[in-house]
């Protein structure tokens, strides 16, 4: 990645945690630039969500600095579990999203007829999604997560539940987004389809950083030239 990319996020974490471990994770800093897929990785337990709590302000006991910059300063978090309105249908849930992004209805109904048609679930669209498979219901999330062409994506380990044609769809829609200059941080457990995808890497073990850039970065800090991410993930760790 270039110098000159406009640093999009800029993670400062002092320390953040939950009332009994205030300092569960400590020291994590790294930005997301313009462009950028930034792979958060590390193994159960390493604080990876944490991280993403306190990006998103959710810590109460929060120490540091979270900037967002950008033409819009507009962020999507797609979370690991889907989050949904049992009441409220696909349409509906699309609907919602866009009047809180206050999203020009013609852009909207564009956007909308093209995500459902990507991710399949035209048919389904004015149906109750309480009762749509797991995957189906990831689908919605990443629907409603580029439904508003934001800055910045955060996205919590977005493959499991998905199936290959879904998976294949994401990516091809994270990077549309990349080129369109959105910064994007991804959790992850999936190591090879990180080192595929991702431009630079934070990885994390106990609450603290480990490691932080491109895969190159990180092989030269292993002393593994030729290494691949998930050799280079069991050497640091
Ligand atoms: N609500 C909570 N209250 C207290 N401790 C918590 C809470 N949520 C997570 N933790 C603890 O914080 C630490 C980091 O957890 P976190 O969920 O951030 O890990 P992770 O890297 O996302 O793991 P995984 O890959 O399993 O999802 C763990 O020791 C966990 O037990």
């Amino acid at each position: 990645m270039s110098e000159e990319r406009l640093a999009l996020l800029d993670v400062y974490i002092e320390q953040a945690g939950y009332d009994e471990v205030p300092d569960m994770i400590k020291g994590i800093h790294f930005t997301v630039q313009q462009g950028e897929l930034v792979g958060l990785l590390g193994p159960n337990g390493a604080g990876k969500s944490t991280t993403i709590k306190s990006i998103l302000g959710l810590l109460k006991d929060f120490k540091g600095k979270i900037s967002f910059m950008g033409e819009n300063k507009s962020y999507a978090y797609i979370p690991e579990h889907p989050i949904l309105y049992d009441e409220l249908t696909l349409w509906e849930h699309m609907e919602f999203a866009a009047s809180v992004y206050e999203l020009d209805r013609a852009v909207f109904l564009e956007r909308a007829d093209d995500l459902l048609h990507r991710f399949r679930l035209l048919d389904e669209k004015h149906q109750l999604p309480g009762k749509f498979s797991k995957g189906m219901q990831q689908k919605i999330m990443l629907i409603l997560g580029f439904l508003n062409k934001p800055d910045v994506y955060i996205v919590d380990e977005p493959f499991i539940g998905l199936d290959p044609k879904a998976i294949k769809d994401f990516l091809g829609m994270l990077e549309e987004e990349r080129k369109r200059g959105a910064g994007i941080l991804m959790s992850t457990h999936v190591l090879d389809t990180a080192e595929r995808i991702c431009s630079s890497f934070v990885l994390l073990s106990g609450g603290r950083l480990v490691a932080n850039g491109t895969l190159q970065d990180i092989q030269k800090q292993c002393d593994m030239p030729d290494a691949t991410l998930f050799d280079c993930f069991h050497s640091l760790l």
